[in-house]
């Protein structure tokens, strides 16, 4: 697959923790409406326990940051891992499913590219 990303004049800003997937939306929001970034990465793990928690967590931040971004005007990149136990996970950060966290960034750095460069 071809890549967009051109990264003249884009900035890598801030790395910003938050307690959970859950608080991940406001906050990309939060940023995103700042004016001061071309793209926010959105990473994380929602991994199922013993109740029905890890639904209401991991839809609310995939459709959170789907809306975040929609409403800051800016791409907000979904890298929140949703697994059914540790195994997925770790497979998918760095594991035998890749770098699900990496390609969230590589996405990230091609639709700032995109808005930055060629629809402004
Ligand atoms: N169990 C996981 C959580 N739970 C915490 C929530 O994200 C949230 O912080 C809490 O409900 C307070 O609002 N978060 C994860 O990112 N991953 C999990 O596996
Ligand atoms: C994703 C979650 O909230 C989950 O890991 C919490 O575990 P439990 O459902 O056993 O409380």
């Amino acid at each position: 697959m071809g890549s967009l990303a051109d990264t003249k004049g884009l900035s890598f800003g801030v790395v910003v923790s938050v307690h959970g997937s859950f608080e991940v939306p406001i906050t990309a929001q939060k940023h995103g409406k700042s004016g001061n970034y071309d793209a926010i990465l959105c990473i994380g793990a929602v991994i199922r326990g013993d109740t029905t928690h890890y639904d209401a967590v991991a839809n609310s931040a995939a459709s959170g940051v789907l809306n975040a971004g929609l409403s800051a005007g800016i791409p907000c990149v979904f890298g929140v891992l949703t697994c059914e136990d540790m195994d997925q996970a770790l497979n998918g950060a760095g594991g035998k499913a890749g770098n699900k966290g990496a390609e969230a960034a590589i996405t990230a750095i091609e639709m700032a590219s995109l808005f930055r460069h060629h629809l402004s």
